[in-house]
């Protein structure tokens, strides 16, 4: 049995994990955590599934360790990520990471800490959107000169823009056309913009309602488009990826992982 602890224990994704551990034969809730003011401090963590079990959400974390977890799955805030980054580098405990937004300096913060444990994180962990990022590199190879614009659309809560997973389908665009993405990313256009920038890859942001993640991609050429779109109609297969991850990381080596490691997508 794998032992896991999970944070963000009562948020859509904690909620969405802890039920896909529950029926998981594999797996082991041993810990849930939640930031110091939520409001579900002290609760069963299965409660929500109408069960009980010993497992109670606490803001201290030094259970993560007194539990005897093996892993951590966390999809919080950037800012709760990096207290646990910081628990977990001390206390030896593999990490997959799911939580998106993060600053240059709070990704340099899990390089840094990925030297000491083995950490999985990617923006997105369902295996259409990892495969979706492989037809995108073929695709803008083949098509170097097609205008590039990302649409993405997700729910009324989410807080950060654009989401993590078109963010990187951008930086895979980009690199296989050989660029940065910081150099050719257009993030938002507005009032007199003046044509579009060849070379550019445009971003629009929608968000609304209960929609759980949406995104295509649109390569625009002369009197064609081709339009590569991922659709989540829920969050299981996001949670599926997140156990993946985590059994994946046990007895692996201090180092950052991505999906394609954890799916065998890496090109050889
Ligand atoms: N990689 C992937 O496949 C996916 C990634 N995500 C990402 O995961 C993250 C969470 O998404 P989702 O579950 O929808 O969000 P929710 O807001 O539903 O859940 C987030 C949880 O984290 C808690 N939280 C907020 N701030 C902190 C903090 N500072 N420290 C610790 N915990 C905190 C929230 O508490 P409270 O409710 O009290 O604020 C809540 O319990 C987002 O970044 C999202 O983009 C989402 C889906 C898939
Ligand atoms: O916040 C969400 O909901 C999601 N966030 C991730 C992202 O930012 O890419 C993954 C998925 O799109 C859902």
């Amino acid at each position: 049995m794998i032992k896991t602890a999970i944070s963000g224990a009562s948020g859509k994704m904690g909620k969405m994990l802890i039920e896909a551990i529950m029926n998981h034969p594999e797996f082991e809730l041993v810990a849930a955590l939640d930031h110091a003011g939520s409001s579900s401090i002290g609760q069963d963590a299965v409660a929500f599934l109408g069960k009980e079990s010993n497992v109670k959400i606490t803001a201290d974390t030094a259970c993560i360790k007194v539990s005897g977890a093996q892993v951590l799955i966390d999809f919080t805030r950037p800012e709760g990520t990096v207290g646990y980054l910081k628990v977990c580098g001390e206390d030896k405990i593999a990490m997959v990471i799911g939580t998106t937004g993060f600053s240059a300096e709070q990704k340099n913060l899990i390089d840094e800490t990925a030297k000491v444990i083995p950490i999985a994180f990617a923006p997105n962990m369902s295996t259409g959107v990892n495969v979706t990022f492989k037809l995108l590199a073929e695709a803008a190879k083949l098509m170097p000169d097609y205008d590039c614009e990302i649409v993405e659309m997700h729910h009324n809560r989410k807080v950060d823009a654009p989401s993590g997973t078109a963010v990187e389908m951008g930086r895979v665009i980009a690199e296989a056309r050989g660029q940065k993405l910081e150099d050719v990313a257009e993030w938002t256009r507005h009032g007199h913009t003046g044509p579009r920038v060849k070379g550019s890859i445009g971003f629009a942001v929608l968000r609304g309602g209960d929609v759980v993640g949406d995104h295509r991609v649109i390569f625009a050429g002369k009197g064609e488009r081709i339009e590569i779109a991922h659709l989540s109609a829920s969050r299981e297969g996001y949670a599926q990826g997140a156990l993946k991850a985590a059994a994946f990381l046990i007895g692996k080596h201090n180092g950052l992982y991505n999906m394609a490691d954890v799916l065998g997508l890496k090109d050889n």
